[in-house]
Parts: structure tokens; sequence; C-alpha cells
């Protein structure tokens, strides 16, 4: 596939989609959309990597969804595309996604930073959901994942206030696992993506998938899913294999098997 609003890259096993509309703030239009999920979806079947990194550029993750594309649109438009509901296929990528952000993450760009696994922040960056002052709401997820990530208040005042939180209160509100120099993010998120790339695959896979399920079901029923995946690692010739080397004091050869 040809992309034209993104680059996509290989960096050992890591693949890293670089969200490259500059002029329009990376602004996320339908043509973005389709090309992140193929992009994602490319590096999710590809048996040589092992997680992804998404970023866009120092000055803007991306500003949002595209206004000028959504200006026109009517209700009818909206609800019978049910418009915004490519980004779920987003969401069932089953391999790791880092979200590297620096600059403006806002509305669907912070939407989308928070549909990753995990956010690594530049010092620069800037998350909001800016929607309510376009006389509309989050539409990519926003007032779910926002309050699950920082709580209800604080959920309740960047979407009702429309405010931005920089990047050192997003860390201390746990929207960020951590805040690094810009000049270093994507150095930083690479290498974090490839820690997790040298893991056994099948291990790393199921714990993206038990950490998520905590945020759909009761404590005890993830619990017993946590427990049942746990047991079924030790199927895998990556169980032995990463036991004996902890015992034989080596590295693990994980063969994904
Ligand atoms: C509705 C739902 C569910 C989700 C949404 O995401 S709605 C969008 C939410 N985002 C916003 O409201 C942010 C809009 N952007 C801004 O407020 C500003 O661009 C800024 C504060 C991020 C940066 O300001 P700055 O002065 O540095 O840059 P601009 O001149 O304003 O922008 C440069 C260039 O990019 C275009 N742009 C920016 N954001 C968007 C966007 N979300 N959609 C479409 N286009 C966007 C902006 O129009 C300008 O291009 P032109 O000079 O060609 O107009």
């Amino acid at each position: 596939m040809t992309y034209e609003t993104i680059l996509v890259e290989t960096r050992g096993k890591v693949g890293l989609i670089t969200l490259n509309r500059l002029k329009a703030l990376n602004a996320l239009n339908s043509q973005v959309l389709a090309e992140v999920v193929a992009a994602a979806s490319a590096f999710n079947a590809d048996p040589g990597i092992g997680a992804m990194v998404l970023t866009g550029s120092e000055k803007a993750f991306a500003a949002g969804a595209d206004i000028k594309e959504m200006q026109a649109m009517s209700f009818a438009d909206a609800y019978t595309q049910d418009f915004f509901v490519g980004w779920e296929e987003f969401t069932r990528t089953r391999k790791p996604i880092i979200a590297a952000v620096a600059g403006y993450a806002l509305g669907g760009g912070c939407e989308l930073a928070m549909m990753c696994d995990f956010i690594i922040a530049g010092d620069n960056a800037k998350f909001g959901q800016p929607e309510i002052t376009l006389g509309v709401m989050p539409g990519m997820g926003g007032s779910q994942r926002l309050t699950r990530f920082v709580g209800k208040s604080k959920a309740m005042d960047m979407c009702l206030t429309g405010r931005m939180m920089d990047a050192a209160e997003a860390e201390r509100s746990g929207l960020v696992s951590r805040v690094v120099p810009v000049a270093e993010l994507i150095e930083e998120a690479l290498k974090a993506a490839a820690k997790i790339a040298e893991f056994s695959l099948p291990s790393v896979m199921m714990t993206k998938e038990a950490v998520n399920r905590a945020y759909e079901t009761t404590l005890a029923e993830g619990l017993r899913f946590e427990r049942r995946l746990f047991h079924s690692l030790f199927a895998l010739d990556d169980q032995k294999e990463g036991m004996a080397a902890f015992v034989e004091k080596r590295k693990p050869n994980f063969t994904n098997r």
C-alpha cells in the first residue's frame, strides 16, 4: 500500500508509524484513519514485528479530528456512517502500540494517543479535549478513556472547559507513563518498543489482552481471565526457555512458540 498522510518504517522488530499531515497539524481526516488502520494492521500481521510506535511531529502529535472535513456534516451523515467507528479497528490491534506524543494532542489526537497501550510524552506535550469549544463533544472515546485514565473530576474539567493539560500534569494524573525531553522522545519510545519486542510475542500479546480486560469486566472475572492466560503460557517453549535462561544465568532465546 502507498501511504500519503503517514510515514511507515521498521526499526528492527519495531514498526514506526509517523503522522505526516504537517501543514494541518496532523488533523485526522478519513484518509489518515484508513492509512493508520492499514499500517497497524500490516505490522500486526508481520511476524517480524513485536511492537509499534505511533508518533507525530514535534509541534503536533495530532490537533484533532479534521474540523474542515466535519464542518458540513449533517446528523444523518454522522449517524448513518457511524462516523469514527473506523478507529475501533485500530483498538483491536493485538501487538502493543506506544504513542510518542510531542506538542498538541487535542480532541481526536488525545483520543488516538489514549487508544494506544501507553503514552510517552515529550516535555512540550499538551493534551486536551476542546470539542466543547466547537459546539460538540468528544467522539473518539475521550469521555470514556480520559475518565478511566485521570478520574471523573479531571476528565470533567478537561471535557467541559476544553483546557489543555501540560506534560507534567498529564504524568501526575496518570495519563502518560513518563515524560522525556522532546529531543529524546522518539529514541525513548523506540527503545521501549524494542525492549517489548525482545520478549515472547504470545506472552506480550496476552499481557496486553489481560490489562485491557481490566477495563471491561469485574475484578473477579479479570483475575480468573488473567490466571487462565497465565496457565496457558506453560504450554509454550518460551516459558521453558525463559525460566531455563534465568536458572542458567544467560539471555533467553525466545522463538514465539
Ligand atoms: C469533534 C471531535 C469528536 C473531535 C475533534 O478532534 S474536534 C478538533 C479538536 N481540536 C481542536 O479544536 C484544535 C484545533 N486547532 C487549534 O486550536 C490550533 O490549530 C492549535 C492551538 C492546535 C495550534 O495553533 P497555531 O496557531 O499554532 O496553528 P494554526 O494556524 O491554528 O493551525 C495550522 C494549520 O492547521 C490547521 N488545523 C489545526 N487543527 C486542525 C483541525 N483539528 N482540523 C483541521 N485543520 C486543523 C489550521 O486550520 C491551519 O491550517 P490553515 O492555515 O490552512 O487554516
